[in-house]
């Protein structure tokens, strides 16, 4: 079994929670109320801020070039396609400066600081534990959703497509790859530390999108 399938399989039901939750189904179905969406879009925007430092990180920390290569052009969707989306999103949806700087929430805490951590650690599988999650997980519900029904507004259409696609696939075909060669290198303490962080993220995700669904 590959290892990424092995970190998955551990982290059991929350899995399947973090990626089917009705935060997302109704996303895609149109339904879901803008008020959750705001919240959602404000949190996420903090999420955003430590996620693009843990890769930029990680990619300084991969083994060539060749392995930093597809960190670096990920980061640029980060920076540019994604970090756009939330601006124009704030617009349309308007959330005024002053609403988007309310404080992080406790999900919002819980992901920051295992990023930060993991960014600090010195650990290239750490941090990539972190990312796969993250991305993964979103990955596997955007697939679910794809493509968005065209009469969907852009704040939960562009939400599903930047979530789905080859592109977007491959990111992740990438750091699975990453990830499952540094864990051979790892001990049996390290690999328990990665299990336990992989784990952690799955959950964070989980009531990250609870706590969205109940704003
Ligand atoms: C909480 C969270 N997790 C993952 C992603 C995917 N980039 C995200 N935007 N937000």
């Amino acid at each position: 079994m590959r290892p990424t399938d092995h970190l998955r399989a551990l982290s059991g039901p929350d899995w399947q929670h973090a990626t089917d939750h009705p935060f997302c189904r109704e996303l895609a179905a149109g339904t879901l109320p803008l008020e959750k969406m705001r919240w959602y879009l404000v949190q996420d925007y903090k999420f955003i801020d430590a996620f693009t430092r843990l890769l930029a990180t990680a990619l300084a920390h991969a083994p060539t070039l060749a392995d930093a290569v597809p960190a670096a052009q990920f980061l640029a969707v980060i920076t540019g396609p994604e970090n756009t989306y939330f601006l124009r999103a704030f617009e349309a949806l308007e959330i005024s400066e002053d609403a988007r700087d309310t404080p992080a929430a406790a999900p919002t805490r819980a992901f920051q600081e295992l990023m930060i951590a993991a960014r600090h650690s010195g650990s290239y599988a750490e941090m990539l534990a972190v990312l796969t999650v993250a991305e993964w997980s979103y990955l596997t519900w955007g697939e679910r959703h794809a493509p968005p029904a065209p009469d969907l507004p852009f704040w939960f259409a562009e939400w599903i497509t930047l979530h789905s696609g080859e592109g977007f696939a491959s990111v992740i075909a990438y750091l699975r790859e990453q990830l499952d060669r540094a864990w051979e290198d790892l001990d049996e303490s390290q690999r328990a530390r990665v299990e336990q962080i992989f784990k952690q993220a799955v959950a964070i995700e989980c009531a990250f999108f609870d706590a969205a669904y109940a704003a």
